[in-house]
Formats: C-alpha cells, structure tokens, sequence
C-alpha cells in the first residue's frame, strides 16, 4: 500500500504533503490540530437515528459490550472533504472493549484458519510476537494481487457478524442488505504507520465500510478521491467507529501518527480478569483496528 508506482504524479500531492507534516508534528500538536466531535464541535453534526429495540435487545447489545443503542452517540462529519464520513464516539462499555482486545490479540491469532502477515506454525499472538501486522478474516485480501477470491474464505466469528451489523442497523435501518464478508485486523506499535490509500478492491462499492479503534490514539487523515485534495486530520480514541459510505468509501486515508493516550489506565488497566494485565501491558502501548468490508 506504501509503493508509488509509475502512473503516481506526486506533483500536486497534498494528501502525501499533510501525511508526512502529522508524521513530523510533536504528539501534543498532533492533538492540538486534529478534529473530534468532543473537540470540534463546529465541523461534527449529531445525527439521531431511530433504532427497533425489538430486533435490537439490551441484551445483544451487552452480550457484545455494548453501551444501550439509545445511548450511542453518532456524528456526520460535515467538514470532511467528501460527503459520507461518519463516527460512533465510543459505544463499548469497559468490559466490552477489554472482551474485543482480547478476541484480537488471542482468539483470532491463535486461530490458525485466519490468515496474516507471519509465516505459519509461528507463534503469532503479539502478546508474544511483535512482529504481527495483519489478520484477515472472511474473504482474505491478497495483497500482491489486490484481489479477493471467493475460494479464500474463512467464516467470520458470529459475534464480529452480528456486530458490524448492528452497527450498520444503527447507522441506517434501512439498510436491509449489508453483509460483513471481509474483515482486516491491524496491528499498530507507537511508532507504525499506514500510508494513504483508498479501498478500491471490494467489488461492491456501495456498501458502507466499518472501522473499529482500540487502544492509543490514531491520527485518521482523510482526504478525497484523488490526492491533490488536502486531508483532514480526525483523532481516534479507543472504541471509536468509522464509517465510510457515499464519496468517503472511495476516499484516500492513512494513519501518520499513534499518539499514547495518557487516559487509557482510566478506562482499560482495571479488569476482574487476572489474565487482563498481560492484555494491558500490550494496549497501553499499541493501536488495534478491526477494519470490516462488504466484498460482493
Ligand atoms: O487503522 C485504521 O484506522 C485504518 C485502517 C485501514 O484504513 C485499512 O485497514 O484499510
Ligand atoms: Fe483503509
């Protein structure tokens, strides 16, 4: 995703110009200039959606360690330079976040079925080994051939199905044919990055794109379709959602910078988990996203 190739015209690349300004700029600058709807108040609009608690129980929502669907608080980012950029600040209890942590960095790894940047047979929990990139689960990304093959699948676990699509209900109930078929987990230490790019490889474009934070802050910085466009920069907290659709799904974003959120002991060191403080030392100083696409 980081190569330029012969056909790039770097000419007129702002996307490339703010990415390597956010990569330079001190964490507290970073902060300082990039947008939150807590923050920036002024370039977020809250948007109320109706939701059917009938389909939607309490209880699913706590299974899955979630706050009530009432409760979520759900933002269009109005000053986004495509249309159809949207975020959840938040909608995961402590215990739900810590619940998905543990899913990335020990259920999924260890799960031999899914596929990742390591070779196979090694020990691939980044509890243990640092050098873990990327999960893929569902349809699996081929990332020489930027393709996916309906023959390279893998089930997705039900509950990470039955989260995207609560997601997706909130976000729109009228969207009756969303399906998860395609999830990557990224694996970000302090210093990682992920150069611009768009998601272009999907077939069915008009399906919303998911994309779920855990752990440190990541600087999302989301330009437009082409990259003589200036990004904006937007800061993702832990248990944050994404949502890119309209113009934004085939928008270029990357991630210059993490940022170590000095709030994160206040929300994810304390667990009734013996086990959690091998989990924590790994968040305190790293970044997950759980990224989920619809394919056909
Ligand atoms: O880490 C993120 O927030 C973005 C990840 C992403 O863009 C991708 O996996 O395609
Ligand atoms: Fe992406």
């Amino acid at each position: 995703m980081c190569t330029v190739t012969a056909t790039d015209d770097c000419s007129n690349d702002k996307y490339m110009e703010s990415f390597k300004l956010y990569r330079r700029l001190s964490p507290i600058n970073c902060l300082d200039l990039s947008y939150s709807p807590s923050t920036h108040q002024e370039y977020f609009q809250r948007v109320i959606s109706p939701t059917s608690t009938e389909i939607i129980d309490n209880l699913t929502c706590t299974n899955l360690g979630l706050i009530p669907l009432n409760q979520w608080e759900m933002y269009h980012c109005t000053h986004c330079p495509t249309d159809g950029l949207y975020i959840i600040s938040n909608p995961f209890t402590q215990e739900g976040q810590q619940q998905w942590i543990k899913k990335c960095l020990n259920d999924y790894p260890t799960n031999q079925k899914y596929l990742s940047n390591l070779p196979e047979h090694v020990d691939r929990s980044p509890l243990f080994n640092d050098k873990l990139r990327w999960l893929t689960l569902g349809y699996h990304y081929d990332w020489t051939q930027k393709t996916y093959s309906k023959q390279n699948y893998t089930p997705l676990p039900e509950d990470l199905e039955l989260l995207s699509k609560i997601i997706i209900q909130k976000f729109n109930p009228t969207e009756k044919y969303y399906y998860p078929e395609a999830v990557i987990v990224n694996y970000y230490h302090l210093n990682s990055t992920l150069c611009g790019h768009t998601d272009h490889s999907e077939e069915n474009l008009d399906r919303p794109l998911i994309s779920i934070s855990f752990g440190n802050i990541g600087i999302f910085l989301i330009g437009g379709q082409d990259k003589s466009i200036e990004p904006i920069p937007m800061r993702l907290n832990s248990g944050d959602i994404v949502i890119m659709t309209k113009q934004t799904r085939l928008a270029y974003h990357g991630i210059p910078k993490i940022i170590e959120d000095n709030s994160l002991s206040k929300i994810l060191k304390n667990s009734d988990d013996e086990k959690w403080s091998q989990y924590w030392n790994y968040i305190s100083k790293n970044r997950i996203n759980i990224n989920i696409r619809q394919v056909y």
